[in-house]
């Protein structure tokens, strides 16, 4: 199982991931779209790297808002996996 990671950890690798926050031991990014289409058609392209990953966001969606949260459930917090699959979803939309 993926190892939790330490405090100083998640601040210094939170910190070379701009467009995601860290709160209550998951990674968060939200992001806007121009409709509901464009919105469905972003997290359509979540799937093929979060298959491949073997790690999945938790995605909410309400109309063009999607908002993304990264935690590893298996470990009951935010390990390697979790930044790793950040990086990767930056490259998407
Ligand atoms: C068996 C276990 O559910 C799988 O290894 C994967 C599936 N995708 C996952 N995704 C996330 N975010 N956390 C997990 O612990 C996780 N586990």
């Amino acid at each position: 199982m993926a190892q939790l990671l330490s405090t100083s950890e998640i601040a210094a690798k939170a910190s070379q991931l701009p467009g995601w926050s860290v709160s209550d031991r998951q990674l968060q990014q939200t992001r806007q779209f121009k409709d509901f289409v464009e919105a469905i058609a972003f997290v359509n392209q979540l799937v093929e790297p979060a298959e491949a990953a073997g790690h999945h966001p938790d995605i909410e969606i309400s109309y063009n808002k999607v908002i993304l949260s990264l935690t590893t459930h298996d470990a009951g917090g935010l390990t390697e996996k979790d930044f790793s699959l950040a990086q990767v979803l930056d490259q998407i939309g």
